[in-house]
């Protein structure tokens, strides 16, 4: 291959699109202009996000206690999510991607995974912690770590809801702001379609306090019985179908050992287990917690992944 010409593999996750290549020693990370060019709904191919599928040997030398991380839990650690937004910005990983990087690794045969407790998995870097895959049929279960709940609410304006609405901020490892609203909010609200910072300030969601490093937006209606009702706002991109994070962060916030989070592209499953407090001689339940403590959770999400097409693009 040219280096004139570069392979993008278009992935989804319930409608959380991707554009994905193969990082070679020839082919560094794209820049940020050329990714938002190629995730560019009309001038380009259309996907929320980018992702440079990199071998171990070329990741980035800050993340290696991730090595040691996986052998401890039976793998070997091959694979680095390298990902970017819409807009080109960096961000910590993506849930949604995840999943799609197993099935990108298995369907390319460019890794068919190990065994791990009789099942199949791969161990993924990424800049917010290791990843644990697991296929599970057609789908992938994703062991995503601790996502963590802060007390502080947050005010929030949302174009399109008059109220001045309240959320809960979690870091999941990236940053969402849940936000609870009524069935009729849901419906009214206007996300925007790109990423904000490039609207006036009126059409923008805004928060007090301000959020500097910005933040992805969880509107959410319970439903039924573990059912949640979600629209989301992603950071440097805009409304999407559906966020992985953002469903663990729903899940987390919702208190349920299991939830399914419906998002207009579809729905995840997220399970959920309480951390045992930092505080000594607390319990491990949340109720138990002290007011003002942060709360921490691990988090396991399932659900699908496709690829689409394989494109052959120019690179100018
Ligand atoms: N779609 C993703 C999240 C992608 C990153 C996000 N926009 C951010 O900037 O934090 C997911 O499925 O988690």
């Amino acid at each position: 291959m040219s280096t004139n010409t570069i392979i993008l593999y278009k992935m989804h996750g319930i409608q959380n699109d991707f554009l994905f290549a193969l990082r070679t020693p020839e082919l560094p990370m794209p820049t940020e202009d050329e990714i938002a060019r190629w995730c560019h709904r009309r001038a380009g191919i259309g996907a929320d996000g980018f992702v440079l599928v990199t071998p171990w040997e070329l990741a980035p030398t800050e993340y290696q206690a991730q090595v040691q991380e996986a052998a401890a839990r039976g793998l070997k650690l091959r694979w680095f999510m390298d990902y970017r937004n819409a807009d080109g910005s960096t961000a910590e990983m993506c849930g949604n991607a995840v999943r799609c990087f197993a099935h990108i690794l298995r369907t390319q045969q460019w890794d068919q995974g190990e065994s791990l407790d009789g099942e199949v998995a791969w161990a993924l870097g990424t800049r917010g912690g290791l990843k644990v895959i697991t296929q599970v049929g057609d789908d992938y279960s994703v062991d995503m770590g601790v996502v963590t709940r802060f007390e502080q609410e947050i005010s929030v304006r949302v174009p399109g809801i008059e109220a001045e609405l309240s959320g809960v901020y979690l870091v999941a490892p990236n940053p969402h702001l849940v936000v609870p609203v009524s069935a009729e909010q849901l419906v009214n609200a206007q996300l925007a379609s790109v990423s904000q910072e490039q609207l006036p300030l009126s059409q923008q969601i805004t928060t007090e306090p301000n959020l500097p490093a910005g933040v992805n937006v969880e509107l959410v209606v319970p439903t039924q019985d573990k059912q949640i009702k979600v629209r989301v706002y992603e950071r440097g991109v805009g409304e999407t179908q559906a966020c992985g994070t953002g469903a663990c962060a729903v899940g987390t916030w919702y208190q349920l050992e299991e939830s399914l989070v419906e998002m207009p592209g579809g729905t995840l499953r997220i399970q959920v287990s309480p951390l045992a407090t930092a505080v000594a001689g607390q319990g491990s339940s949340w109720e138990q917690r002290p007011a003002g403590q942060y709360r921490s959770a691990k988090v396991t999400m399932t659900g699908p992944a496709e690829l689409v097409a394989e494109i052959k693009m120019p690179r100018s």
